[in-house]
């Protein structure tokens, strides 16, 4: 049997079969791998004197081995109490089975649970990568491995001790934006820039007053009084990197390497331009000097390499808590939730499934290749060898809902209503489109709130996402049940904002902002400066040798590459909902993200940087890397 075959396989069946409810699946076994993928089975039912009807049978499973494969009809779940509790039934064994092949593991204490599997060889087939993704994932990863090989012969031939230096590894496959800022890094409205549009946009806050942290010497009275007169007028903003304070450093080949924790302050200019004002590097310490504040106006290679550290603890914060913690993590507990308390016929069930796809196979990928012991954080990054679980561990335990709802989190942080903060702006334009999407097909479910409440299945399913798999989190603000159509509308709204729109704008820009290792260096071989007489020499014994910035940029190319396979939100294939009012639902869905779309095409035409993570075609309907 060839693989990649398809076939619709027609069957007549003449006899009269009284209502549908179910349709069971087998296929004989023959030889060792010789599953099928079946999206569904469709029954047309010829009635005398009648239109002709189609029942539909979602399955969108493999079907391998023995087994049998039962199917509840697609709108089973708005009979469930009906037909002898039949489907009732059905249900309760599907979890049954479910609940064994989707385990909750603890993979380090203090992070969220995880899938049990120790590979991604242990994960059930059904949320397998399939062959085309699977080839695409390591022949890249083997292709870049190459390019590494490449890169370090040729600069073993030449020298490596000026900034233009990582020009000799700046070739091979890289963004226009890459390149962009591979020229403008250097600038401070370009290092200001990144905290509004860049590849980390969740840190920045607007100063509600001044960070008791820092300390300001008495020489620089003049900074205090900008400070404070930008506090009052509204234009001041902060990135706290205190997170990383009392984080053990990593230790590469014997060399350790060093973290700081820094506190940068920003001013916005009228122009929506954001510029940086003073650096802290470190938190003051009691029984040590006070740390110097970095300045624009010291001497260039200084205020350099301050910048630079503040771009390397971003480089932390962004990796472990905004992307792997608030998407990878946080998704792989919706995953496993809906799993083991949602059976196939249930609406949540059907809304999520498309955006679950491949989360659990990457994930447990990136615990045995990117954060496990000797994988790519304990090669070349400086929270690695177990600083890196312990950022983790931090940032899971002040995980909050109202940090992954972006009404919330922006007006938190203070950041609505700024004309260049692209991200916030294009976050709570899909934010609503996602929410009407999800209100218009709760609405066809539950008919008032107190279907909500008497859905235990639902129910379930919130408190093991919260107290199971978030470990506790009622605490930060999760929901422990739903008591109305509306808690229900919100929670599923996060959820696939989180596995959509949030990942895209948090992974895509590894490509274009990690490419040029000085702006984004993943590891740090010096201590932070804490005089201002800083050398071209210093700065390059700081910076990642060749080797960590080749792995960086292989990795970053791996993880922020267009996927091949990639599927854009909101335009699954897969059709687990039947009858006209979903597919209203739905049509409206793609309609307005086209709009959004045609809207972002057309402002970032008149934008000197582009910012396109957001675009909805370029949104993936899951977390797939
Ligand atoms: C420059 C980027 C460095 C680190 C990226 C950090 C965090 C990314 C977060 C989530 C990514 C999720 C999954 C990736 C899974 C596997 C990566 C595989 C790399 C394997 C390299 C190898 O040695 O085979
Ligand atoms: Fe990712």
């Amino acid at each position: 049997m060839g693989r990649y075959r398809m076939e619709d396989f027609e069957v007549d069946v003449s006899e009269d079969l009284g209502p549908l409810l179910f349709v069971k699946l087998r296929k004989t076994h023959l030889l060792l791998k010789d599953a099928w993928f079946c999206n569904h089975i469709t029954v047309w039912v010829f009635q005398q004197s009648m239109e002709e009807k189609e029942v539909v049978f979602p399955c969108y499973r493999w079907v391998q081995g023995d087994g049998i494969i039962c199917l509840p009809e697609a709108t089973a779940w708005m009979m469930r109490n009906e037909v002898q509790g039949l489907f009732q039934k059905h249900g309760e064994e599907e979890l049954e089975e479910r609940r064994t092949l989707y385990r909750w593991a603890t993979w380090k204490e203090g992070l969220p649970l995880s899938v049990a599997a120790a590979s991604e060889k242990d994960l059930p087939l059904d949320v397998r990568f399939h062959e085309g993704k699977k080839i695409d994932f390591e022949g890249t990863l083997a292709a870049g491995m190459m390019d590494i090989a490449l890169k370090r012969l040729y600069t073993l031939l030449s020298s490596w001790n000026s900034l233009e230096d990582f020009d000799q590894i700046f070739w091979g496959s890289k963004s226009a934006l890459a390149k962009r800022v591979r020229q403008s890094w250097k600038e401070d409205d370009f290092f200001g820039y990144q905290f509004l549009n860049g590849v980390n946009p969740t840190l920045l806050r607007r100063s509600t007053s001044l960070p008791t942290r820092l300390v300001i010497p008495p020489e620089l009275e003049g900074l205090q009084a900008q400070l404070e007169r930008k506090l009052q007028e509204g234009c001041l903003f902060e990135a706290d990197f205190s997170l990383l304070d009392g984080i053990q450093a990593n230790v590469i080949q014997g060399e350790r390497q060093h973290l700081a924790a820094p506190l940068v302050m920003l001013k916005m200019e009228p122009d929506g331009k954001l510029l940086p004002m003073a650096i802290q590097l470190q938190p003051p310490c009691s029984g040590s000097p006070d740390p110097p504040l970095f300045l624009p106006s010291d001497p260039s290679l200084t205020w350099l390499l301050a910048k630079a550290w503040v771009r390397n603890s971003d480089f932390q914060l962004h990796e472990l808590q905004a992307h792997l913690l608030k998407t990878h993590l946080v998704a792989e507990v919706f995953a496993v939730a809906t799993m083991r308390c949602l059976p196939g016929m249930h609406p949540i069930f059907k809304l999520l499934i498309p955006h679950l796809r491949y989360t659990l196979e990457i994930n447990t990928r990136a615990r045995t290749k990117l954060i496990s012991d000797g994988g790519i954080f304990d090669q070349v990054v400086n929270t690695g060898g177990g600083g890196h679980l312990d950022v983790l561990r931090k940032a899971t335990a002040c995980l909050t809902y109202r940090s992954l709802c972006p009404p919330d989190d922006l007006a938190d942080r203070g950041l609505l209503g700024i004309p260049s903060a692209l991200y916030a702006h294009d976050a709570l334009r899909l934010w609503d489109i996602i929410s009407r999407y999800v209100q218009g097909t709760v609405h066809l479910y539950y008919s008032e709130d107190e279907v909500v409440q008497s859905d235990p299945e639902v129910q379930a399913w919130c408190q093991e996402i919260t107290e199971i798999g978030l470990c506790g989190a009622q605490e930060r603000g999760f929901p422990v049940s739903f008591q109305s159509r509306a808690e229900l509308c919100h929670f599923v709204t996060m959820c696939i904002f989180t596995c959509t729109a949030q990942h895209s704008g948090i992974n895509q820009g590894q490509l274009d902002w990690y490419a040029w290792v000085p702006n984004a260096p993943c590891t740090m071989r010096k201590p932070p400066p804490t005089t201002k007489d800083v050398t071209l020499e210093m700065v390059m014994a700081t910076l990642p040798n060749v080797h960590q910035a080749c792995l960086q940029m292989t990795i970053a190319w791996h993880l922020g590459r267009f996927q091949p396979d990639m599927v854009p939100l909101g335009h699954h294939k897969e059709e687990y909902f039947s009858g006209p009012g979903y597919k209203a639902v739905l049509k409206r869905f793609q309609e307005d993200l086209n709009t959004l779309e045609r809207e972002i095409v057309a402002r970032n035409e008149g934008l000197d940087l582009p910012y396109y993570y957001l675009q909805p075609s370029r949104i993936e309907n899951s977390i797939t890397i």
